[in-house]
């Protein structure tokens, strides 16, 4: 099991072996973190970053070593964007030349950088950007400039005090004429001694929600005052601005210039499976540990784990965690053939790439943040003490929802892709993910053949289902949509249908990628029985939870949804004895789980009570204040004037 979750033998090898690597170096110990002020605890993180890079060289790590152990380390900071966003923008968007001179600086950490992009005006907006560049012939450079405060450049992780370079999103001028949105690599800080550049204001934004969680990272404000750059900065392989300043539009999409956004997208989706993981081991181990009424004779109390309504909040979760790795690594591979694709000039999937990476994002990352805060209270009362791992688990994650992508502006990217796709049904035959929507005739006229609570046991019926739920919303919304006069006004006003719909079509794809990797990718019999009662619970699961769209779209019967809802019951059972072993094959180790609730050996009461001491308030008996404020409240026998 911990080789299907890791996707393969060697998969499992490389990030058991980071994992441990981190676990046992004190360096990157994590349980004092919350107590660190803001300038303690960012210090910390850029000891420890500076202390990982040199282990990654020490020890001549691979990339993939690499990606895993700055996964393990647990702690947002300026590498992750450095790695995940700066280098990767300049390989998809650099021309032969730019790679050749900023790459090597990039890989061997001479240059520091991150992707500037967002403003304080403007984020899901890319094309609303107010940050200039105008082209100046006279010197064949750009002046980067920040026209106004909403210009200014605001969220880049690691450019308040760490980058020293960024990739700069603005619009690019030529003799008074906007070009579109574009991107810039802009030198922030002098490599001798970090001060800031002449022209440019950085700075911090502030404190974030949760403490030791995203306060490690520097996300900064930018600010241009006229800022020349040469030419040979702006990025120009998908546009190029020669030195007579034309403008040639490479006959590429200009939706290249999102790519970036696009690899992190597929990235986010394998960390929703992490993330989730991480706090349905945590809940379903504290769960067997727990026991709360139910004594026999003075037998033991019984376990919350056996209590339904804890297993129809846990199970489905624990379930969704392997939906998401296995989407995840289903979405990876779509990823990689469009790169190698693109690198063909072959731009046939990108739309779809886009669609999926955008929808996928948005369902995983709600999904994995709302799962979280479950998780939390699934756990009782010790689920919000900072020792059990769940809050700050939370607070670390839940920006996955806004950034790289806000959710429903990401599903209505899906929607735009549903639309167009049944648009062209006549004379273009959907492929891909939206095959279904050219058996759209059947999927439309059949209802569910369900009988009996065991019937729901078939994967051809739960696809079926899916399928038929995700086609009826989607050609509905399409049909209400040929009633506007104008398109735009249309989508504007049906917005809400049209993200329910592009929900139904991601969660089809999440389940059919389940089925498809039970019947071709687990061999055997025992760990793929096992998957499969989760792929179950996962899907019937969601049937159950939007059982409204099933019933209304008229495919369902109620008697076949409660018989649905019947078979969930029995699942929970078969996952039960299982539990701790689903959990278990996430080779999540104590360290990184950094919970007392989630320990690997279940000893939480007396660790639990160990970790309290170790809170400072216990410095002491008498602490600071109790003289000067509590005892002459004791003392003066003042009372509320109207007692
Ligand atoms: C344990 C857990 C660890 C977690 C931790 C580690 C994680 C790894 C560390 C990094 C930590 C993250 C740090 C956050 C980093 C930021 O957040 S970076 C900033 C992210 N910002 C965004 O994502 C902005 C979102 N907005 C957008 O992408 C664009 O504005 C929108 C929404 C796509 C609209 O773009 P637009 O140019 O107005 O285009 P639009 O008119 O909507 O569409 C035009 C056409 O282009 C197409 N199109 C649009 N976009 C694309 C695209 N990307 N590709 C292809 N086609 C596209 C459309 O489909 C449409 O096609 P047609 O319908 O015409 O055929
Ligand atoms: C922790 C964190 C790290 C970040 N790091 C970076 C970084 O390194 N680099 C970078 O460039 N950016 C970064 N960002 C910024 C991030 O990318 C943006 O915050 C994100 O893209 C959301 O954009 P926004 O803030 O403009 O949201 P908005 O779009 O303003 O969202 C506000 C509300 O408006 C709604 N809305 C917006 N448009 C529409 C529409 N057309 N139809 C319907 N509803 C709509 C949204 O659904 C949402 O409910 C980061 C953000 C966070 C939180």
């Amino acid at each position: 099991m911990k080789v299907a979750w890791a996707g393969s033998r060697e998969a499992f090898q490389v990030s058991d072996r980071m994992a441990k690597l981190v676990a046992n170096d004190p360096v990157f110990e994590k349980f004092s973190k919350p107590m660190l002020g803001r300038k303690e605890l960012f210090k910390n993180t850029l000891r420890k970053a500076a202390y990982a890079w040199k282990l990654i060289n020490d020890l001549r790590l691979t990339e993939e070593e690499a990606k895993w152990l700055r996964h393990y380390i647990d702690e947002p900071n300026y590498t992750d964007l450095h790695w995940e966003m700066f280098v990767p923008a300049i390989e998809g968007q650099g021309t032969k030349e730019q790679k050749k001179k900023w790459l090597p600086l990039a890989q061997t950490m001479q240059i520091i950088g991150t992707y500037a992009q967002t403003e304080l005006g403007h984020g899901s907006n890319v094309q609303g950007l107010e940050t200039t560049a105008t082209f100046d012939r006279q010197t064949d450079e750009f002046v980067m400039h920040s026209p106004t405060l909403t210009s200014s450049k605001w969220w880049p992780g690691g450019m308040a005090k760490v980058a020293t370079h960024a990739i700069v999103y603005a619009r690019l001028i030529i003799d008074g004429l906007f070009h579109g949105v574009h991107g810039f690599i802009v030198q922030l800080r002098s490599l001798e001694d970090h001060s800031p550049l002449p022209g440019l204001t950085l700075g911090d934004i502030g404190m974030k929600f949760g403490h030791g969680t995203y306060n490690t990272m520097d996300n900064g404000v930018l600010r241009f005052d006229h800022v020349r750059i040469p030419r040979n900065q702006m990025l120009m392989r998908v546009s190029q601005v020669t030195k007579e300043g034309k403008y040639a539009q490479s006959d590429v999409p200009r939706q290249l210039l999102y790519g970036t956004m696009v690899s992190v997208r597929q990235t986010i989706v394998a960390d929703a499976s992490k993330a989730l993981s991480r706090a349905v081991c945590i809940a379903t181990r504290y769960s067997v540990v727990r026991r709360q009424f139910g004594s026999r004779n003075g037998g033991p109390e019984t376990q919350v784990i056996d209590y339904k309504t804890q297993q129809s909040r846990l199970f489905p979760l624990l379930a969704s965690a392997y939906a998401f790795r296995f989407v995840g690594e289903w979405l990876k591979s779509l990823y990689i053939d469009v790169k190698q694709r693109l690198e063909a000039n072959d731009f046939s999937t990108l739309p779809e790439t886009h669609a999926c990476t955008a929808g996928l994002k948005a369902l995983t990352t709600a999904a994995t943040a709302d799962g979280i805060e479950e998780c939390r209270k699934l756990c009782g009362g010790h689920g919000y003490l900072i020792s059990s791992g769940l809050p700050e688990l939370f607070a670390f994650y839940v920006p996955a929802c806004s950034y790289e992508g806000e959710n429903v502006v990401m599903m209505l990217q899906v929607a735009r892709f549903l639309v167009k796709t049944v648009s062209n049904l006549g004379y273009k035959q959907p492929v891909g993910t939206a095959a279904y929507l050219g058996r759209v005739t059947p999927l439309l006229q059949n209802n569910c053949a369900v009988q009996t609570a065991e019937d729901w046991l078939n994967p051809d019926a739960i696809l079926e289902a899916f399928e038929a739920r995700a086609a009826r919303m989607v050609i509905g919304c399409g049909e209400r949509l040929a009633m506007f006069e104008n398109p735009e006004e249309g989508f504007a006003e049906l917005s809400i249908d049209l993200v329910e719909a592009s929900l139904a079509h991601c969660q089809l794809i999440t389940v059919s990628v389940f089925i498809q990797k039970l019947n071709h990718e687990i061999p055997g019999n025992g760990v793929k029985r096992s998957l499969e009662v989760l792929c179950y619970v996962y899907a019937l699961f969601l049937l159950h939870k939007h059982q409204g769209d099933f019933l209304a779209t008229g495919y369902l019967t109620p008697k076949q949804a409660s018989l649905a809802n019947e078979q969930l019951r029995t699942l929970y059972s078969k996952v039960r004895p299982n539990a701790i072993a689903f959990v278990d094959s996430f080779n999540h180790m104590d360290h990184y789980l950094c919970s007392v609730l989630g320990r690997y050996d279940g000893n939480v009461y007396p660790k639990l009570y160990e970790a309290a001491w170790k809170d400072p308030l216990n410095d002491s008996d008498i602490v600071d204040g109790i003289q000067q404020y509590v005892q002459p409240i004791l003392k003066q026998k003042l009372h509320y004037a109207k007692l």
